[in-house]
């Protein structure tokens, strides 16, 4: 989906972006509607009538309406639920859903949900987000790992109950720290192998079971580049809907002056460096432009706005010396 035709859409139908698979709705009308299949995402306004419709087009039974998840509510408390259409799933039911008529049928087209994430504003960005962990986690938890039973969604999808021993299943979040490392006068930004060419970003990681956050900070930044925090001191937070559902916590920590050399670790990280303010500061102002067509342009460039690592990087460019609570 290019930008142009976003705003084509949005115009036209007063609309914002979703998760792969989803279908949202306000109740009881209109609905707000996104779809999709795995890991695109698109979404228009529609109708509950229009929207039965189409699934009767494609052959499928409306009921699956009542797989949606409520996912929040507009300025004028109208209900936006989220719903999986399984567009790409072969073992789904909605199968037979084809990408390309529901295109066609929905006058949308499809596109990466970490390519729409990015694409966003924050409001939508954060719906997104949410239906997309939300519905993620009611397909991972259709049965109860103690009676081996089918669970049962209540109607908002906050939770999943086992009716045979009533074990209430509540959506999981995992805590990721995600630290900005700074010498005083660099900071250290790492890559994983796993990114997009030329990115580079803030270290993280997930709490082990047991860690408070300062912990798996100090843990983290030891194991993967072999440094000692000095000081820490909490940023702010973001729900990510990678690779299932986090809470990122975002910390500015230190290191001694003197006690900065890397030891990376490769197992978990391609590369990792100190640069200093002026070049994070020019790679910053490039951003908004940069892509990964224009990184032969750049040496390097940074998560976009949307990702909280990008706020912690502007944070430490235009505010480096932030009063430092004790780790
Ligand atoms: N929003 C943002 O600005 C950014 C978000 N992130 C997110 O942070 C997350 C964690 O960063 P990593 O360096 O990959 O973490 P990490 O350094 O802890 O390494 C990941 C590994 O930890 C293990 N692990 C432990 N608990 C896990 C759990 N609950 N779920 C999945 N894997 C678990 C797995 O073996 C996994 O391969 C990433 O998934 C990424 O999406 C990372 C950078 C920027
Ligand atoms: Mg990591």
């Amino acid at each position: 989906m290019n930008p142009s035709g976003t705003e084509q859409i949005f115009s036209q139908y007063s609309t914002c972006l979703y998760r792969p698979g989803s279908l949202m709705r306000s109740l009881p009308w209109p609905i707000k509607a996104a779809y999709s299949g795995d890991e695109i995402v698109e979404l228009l306004w529609s109708t509950i009538l229009k929207l039965e419709r189409l699934l009767g087009k494609f052959g499928q039974d409306s009921q699956i309406l009542e797989d949606s998840v409520l996912i929040g509510c507009s300025e004028q408390q109208e209900a936006w639920f989220a719903l999986d259409l399984g567009l790409n799933s072969s073992s789904s039911i909605n199968a037979s859903l084809q990408k390309a008529e529901m295109e066609t049928a929905l006058q949308g087209s499809f596109i990466k949900l970490t390519k729409a994430l990015f694409e966003l504003n924050v409001k939508d960005a954060s719906l997104l987000s949410t239906a997309q962990a939300l519905l993620r986690w009611h397909d991972t938890h259709q049965f109860c790992s103690r009676s081996g039973q089918p669970t049962k969604k209540n109607v908002s999808g906050s939770k999943r109950v086992c009716p045979s021993n009533n074990i209430i299943y509540y959506p999981q979040v995992a805590p990721v720290v995600i630290t900005l490392v700074s010498d005083g006068t660099r900071c250290l930004l790492v890559r994983q192998s796993s990114f997009p060419k030329g990115m580079y970003s803030a270290l993280a990681g997930f709490c082990d079971i047991g860690e408070s956050l300062e912990e798996t900070v100090r843990r983290e930044i030891a194991e993967e580049v072999g440094l000692e925090v000095d000081r820490l001191h909490y940023s702010a937070s973001q729900h990510w809907p990678f690779p299932n559902s986090t809470l990122m916590i975002a910390c500015h920590a230190t290191v001694k002056p003197g006690q900065t050399e890397l030891q990376v670790n490769l197992k978990e990280l391609e590369a990792a460096a100190w640069f200093s303010r002026d070049e994070v500061a020019t790679v910053l102002r490039r951003n908004n432009l940069s892509n990964q067509q224009q990184s032969g342009a750049v040496p390097f460039w940074l998560p976009p706005k949307l990702a909280i690592a990008h706020q912690l990087i502007k944070e430490w460019v235009e505010k480096p010396t932030c009063s430092p609570l004790p780790a």
